[in-house]
């Protein structure tokens, strides 16, 4: 059952909004969203300013500022190589980000919190398209699980503090998205940049060869962060349910196809080479989005063009600093 309360959230484009993780891949794309709406009192922190995982900051933090929205978009996050190498990190900190956030969000009077979940939430043999309902029906994919629990947590934490307490928190889960001011980390990113940054630096170096992982054979769905922040504006205005909300683009290719589309936007000429000791992870995992699109909204970036946007943002911004 979807429940909707259209049109509050831009009745006051000066309402505080306090956007969690403004300077990562979907903090960032959250904020210019916003402004491009007009919105004009956003709050923001980097993390050496507030330690989202110190409770006691973040109450200070709450109890100076007063936001009256949340945009929970602060994370440890990474791809499946640091997903399976640092679990203590990737389910400590998410729920100690998320407790504390949600928290003191609902003590602080905050009106509605939106937060940032993830696919890699569902069972890995999720029947596909995954639906909502898919969630906490089977065991989840190992090399990310630790992460999924604290998000499962995250949306539960939601749910809890709306049916006691009949406070408006709910939870979008993206599906792999990719844009301005991703993690290009040549072993901790995901796919996308991990990708974009190799073939690049093979056409420089004029290498014959790119490794790319795994058996090349797993789906995927990627959604542009500027989809992903659409999606977010459009939630906080449009939706107000117990359940969470997919979000993707319900597009998905093999990582194989995947690759050969980088290395043709990139123009590399040279091999693919796949490294098969490297996981492949879920086999896949595309998302029925239908719930959020009956509600409005649609994706609008495909993914060669947001590919050539990525690449382009990575030349100015990343590689210029190399
Ligand atoms: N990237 C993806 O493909 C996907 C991401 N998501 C979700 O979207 C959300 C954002 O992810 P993404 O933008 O990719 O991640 P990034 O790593 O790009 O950004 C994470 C942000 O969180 C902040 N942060 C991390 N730890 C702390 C802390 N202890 N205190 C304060 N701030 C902190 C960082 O701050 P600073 O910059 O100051 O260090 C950074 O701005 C996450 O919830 C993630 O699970 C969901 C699906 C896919
Ligand atoms: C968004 C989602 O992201 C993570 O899950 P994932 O989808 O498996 O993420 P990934 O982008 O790292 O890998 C996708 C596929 O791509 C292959 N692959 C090839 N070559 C490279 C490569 O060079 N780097 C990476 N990272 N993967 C590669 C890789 O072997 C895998 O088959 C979660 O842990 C969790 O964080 C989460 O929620």
């Amino acid at each position: 059952m979807v429940d909707t309360n259209a049109g509050s959230f831009f009745s006051d484009k000066s309402a505080k909004i306090f956007v969690a993780g403004h300077r990562g891949l979907v903090g960032s794309a959250i904020v210019r969203k916003l402004q491009s709406f007009g919105f004009s009192n956003l709050v923001l922190r980097t993390h050496s300013e507030l330690d989202l995982t110190v409770q006691s900051a973040v109450d200070a933090f709450f109890t100076s500022e007063k936001p009256k929205f949340v945009i929970l978009a602060a994370a440890k996050v990474g791809g499946i190589h640091a997903n399976n190498t640092y679990p203590a990190d990737f389910i400590a900190i998410n729920l100690q980000i998320q407790t504390n956030v949600i928290h003191s969000s609902f003590t602080h009077g905050v009106e509605k919190l939106l937060f940032l979940g993830s696919s890699c939430i569902y069972p890995k043999f999720a029947p596909q398209p995954i639906p909502e309902s898919a969630l906490l029906t089977g065991p989840l994919e190992p090399t990310n699980e630790w992460y999924a629990i604290a998000k499962i947590a995250g949306i539960k934490i939601c749910q809890a503090y709306r049916i006691q307490h009949n406070w408006n928190a709910i939870s979008g889960m993206p599906t792999n998205l990719y844009g301005p001011n991703d993690n290009f980390h040549p072993e901790n990113s995901h796919v996308l940049p991990a990708l974009i940054r190799r073939f690049h630096e093979a056409k420089v170096s004029k290498d014959k060869e790119v490794v790319v992982w795994g058996s090349g054979s797993p789906l995927r769905e990627f959604l542009h962060v500027d989809d992903l922040a659409d999606a977010v504006v459009f939630m906080m205005d449009k939706y107000s349910g117990l359940s969470h909300l997919n979000v993707g683009s319900g597009k998905e290719v093999t990582i194989k196809e995947l690759a050969e589309l980088v290395k043709e936007v990139v123009g590399f000429e040279g091999e693919l080479v796949w490294d098969k000791t490297k996981p492949d992870g879920t086999p896949r995992k595309l998302m029925d989005s239908s719930m959020l699109m009956e509600l409005g909204w649609e994706p609008k970036i495909s993914l060669k063009d947001g590919l050539v946007d990525a690449y382009k943002w990575y030349l100015e911004n990343y590689a210029a600093k190399q």
